[in-house]
């Protein structure tokens, strides 16, 4: 049976709006995504706020460091009890086999770490002002077999990558995809976008949606929506 798919993206200036929001969500229905921005404002406790109503947190703050201070910032958000957390694939494979050692001590109880790919903002035209000469599906594919060879569990990547990782990489190794775009809502920056259900279809596991929901006007039936959309699949 298929696990919760939603991971709801709370990136808000200000914690009295997220945590109305929190509060109308049931931990039943979707998981939620702390990242940069509500993080540097409010820190741990912003994830000890969600975590104690129910909520498993991914944390979002995609470590890309020497492969120590990536080791430790693994291992710190292990100790804040985490459901997920991600580093930078492009940090290489010393980077993630460090992190991935940083949490063999918490065994059964360590966060899924995973790893980002390209950034599902970025398209074929701005790999190449980094001068990287393959489309985003083939830089994808390179860093997703490293992120795989490194032992991480799974990548985050576009839903558009989908079906290519998981004939690559395993069914088992885990696809966590933002650029989520239910029909008619607003493309904003994302570029390689998909809708829920197509992006489930194609063998997403973990679709990260944010604005489509929490700029909502209102949030709580676009979640629902979303997730009658996808029943079934
Ligand atoms: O490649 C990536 C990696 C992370 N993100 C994050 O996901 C959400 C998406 O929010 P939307 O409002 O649905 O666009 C956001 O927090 C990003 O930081 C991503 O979009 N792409």
């Amino acid at each position: 049976m298929r696990d919760k798919p939603i991971l709801v993206a709370l990136d808000f200036d200000n914690k009295h709006s997220a945590l109305q929001l929190v509060d109308k969500l049931d931990p039943a229905m979707c998981r939620l995504k702390v990242g940069k921005e509500m993080f540097t404002l409010f820190g741990p406790e912003l994830v000890k706020d969600i975590q104690h109503r129910g909520f498993d947190v991914f944390l979002d703050l995609k470590f890309h460091d020497i492969p120590n201070t990536v080791a430790k910032a693994v291992a710190a958000a292990a100790e804040l009890g985490v459901w997920m957390v991600n580093v930078h694939a492009s940090g290489g494979f010393a980077m993630m086999e460090a992190a991935r050692k940083a949490l063999l001590p918490y065994g059964d109880n360590a966060p899924l770490l995973i790893a980002v790919t390209v950034l599902t903002s970025m398209s074929d035209d701005d790999l190449k002002l980094l001068g990287i000469e393959v489309g985003a599906a083939e830089h994808v594919k390179r860093l997703a077999k490293l992120t795989r060879d490194a032992g991480l569990d799974g990548v985050v990547c576009s839903a558009q990558e989908a079906a290519m990782l998981k004939d690559l990489c395993g069914q088992h190794f885990k696809l966590i995809t933002p650029g989520i775009r239910p029909e008619g809502s607003e493309v904003g920056d994302q570029h390689r976008i998909m809708t829920p259900a197509r992006a489930l279809e194609a063998g997403s596991d973990y679709l990260v949606i944010g604005r489509p929901i929490t700029k909502a006007a209102d949030p709580l039936a676009a979640l629902t929506e979303i997730h009658r959309s996808i029943q079934g699949l």
